[in-house]
């Protein structure tokens, strides 16, 4: 197995030298979906869909057999100010329900023929309230990093990265707010239901925290550091490892694409092999996946995080697979061309 990198200048170095895609096997794809019995263009944005998957599978005619599933569970030390509607041993107790099979993820991950891992990183040490310093130290964000890194199976064709973490919309939000400005109020959203004063306050923690980080330099590495969580470092680390191995990968909701974000703000073609599953009920995830440049493939009214909508996307995106490569061409149907 690759090992993890050693250090965050080795993560900048891989970003700015990721493998793309399989031009043949783009091509491939093209020259096949041109040939199948429907109209052209009729099955819509699964053609793309199945395009990018032959591309990043390096297989004209590909199968979608082996998907996994990983959820990350870290703790927070923002929680402690109140921008959750729920308690922090939340956290540790759902980790809990994900083991026994008992959660939704559980029932997604089955019904889409995904294996499930669950990965909790220190529980029992949370990281720093942003507000006060720095959320993780370097040790502490490489070793998130490498858990996401490591987490990924090399056998498997297709990766989900989901999370579980009270109080990580606040960090979601610090986050996109570092990366892309605006105000904190327009990244901050209810995450598990906080009401309006919760709002308020989770604003102006957003605020505060960006505008004590932003005063020392630093890239969005730095950024994921100070102010994220170990559950966003470690779903960074598992989709760069993915694009080592060429592995496509669908994001999930508000917390997912704030993990995302921190590498496509170091390389804009750090996401290539990532589409984004759904857009989630946060109020600001339709801003974070423009940010991305992503069009989601649901919108169902999510806003539960553990990978949920992206596990749902796996269905999508296995009847794009599923058509592209098992239906009939018109000179194998006897179909007249138009
Ligand atoms: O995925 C999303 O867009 C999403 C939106 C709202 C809430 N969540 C989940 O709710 C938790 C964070 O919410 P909060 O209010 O504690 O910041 C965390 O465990 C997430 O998985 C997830
Ligand atoms: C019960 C519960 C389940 C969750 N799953 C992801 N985030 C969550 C937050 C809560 C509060």
């Amino acid at each position: 197995m690759t090992e993890a990198p050693a250090t965050l200048d080795d993560y900048r170095s891989l970003l700015k030298a990721l493998p793309g895609p399989d031009a043949e096997a783009l091509l491939a794809a093209e020259e096949r979906n041109a040939q199948l019995t429907k109209p052209p263009a009729a099955l819509g944005r699964l053609e793309s869909l199945a395009r990018w998957y032959a591309g990043w599978r390096a297989n004209g005619r590909p199968v979608l057999q082996q998907p996994q599933v990983v959820i990350f569970a870290g703790n927070h030390g923002v929680a402690a100010r109140g921008v959750s509607a729920f308690p922090p041993e939340v956290t540790v107790q759902m980790v809990a329900n994900f083991q026994h099979g008992g959660a939704a993820i559980n029932q997604l991950s089955g019904a889409f023929g995904a294996k499930m891992d669950v990965h909790a990183i220190d529980l029992d040490t949370p990281t720093a309230d942003f507000t006060e310093r720095a959320a993780m130290t370097e040790a502490e964000v490489l070793t998130a990093l490498s858990t996401g890194w490591n987490a990924v199976d090399p056998d498997t064709d297709l990766l989900v990265t989901g999370e579980m973490g009270i109080g990580n919309t606040t960090s979601a939000a610090a986050i996109a707010h570092a990366l892309y400005g605006g105000t904190a109020q327009d990244w901050v959203g209810r995450g598990t239901g906080v009401d309006d004063a919760g709002l308020t306050l989770k604003a102006q923690v957003v605020s505060d925290g960006v505008a004590l980080h932003n005063k020392v330099p630093g890239d969005a590495l730095d950024t994921l550091a100070r102010l994220g969580g170990r559950e966003i470092a470690a779903m960074a680390g598992a989709i760069l490892r993915a694009r080592t191995l060429r592995i496509p990968v669908i994001l999930d909701g508000f917390i997912c694409c704030s993990a995302a974000a921190c590498l496509h703000a170091i390389s804009r073609d750090a996401l290539d092999h990532c589409v984004a599953g759904h857009v989630s009920a946060e109020s600001a995830h339709p801003a974070l996946l423009a940010k991305l440049g992503q069009n989601p493939l649901l919108n169902l009214g999510l806003r539960l995080g553990e990978g949920s909508g992206a596990a749902l996307a796996i269905g999508v995106l296995k009847g794009a697979i599923a058509c592209h490569s098992g239906m009939a061409t018109f000179a194998e149907a006897g179909v007249s061309g138009g």
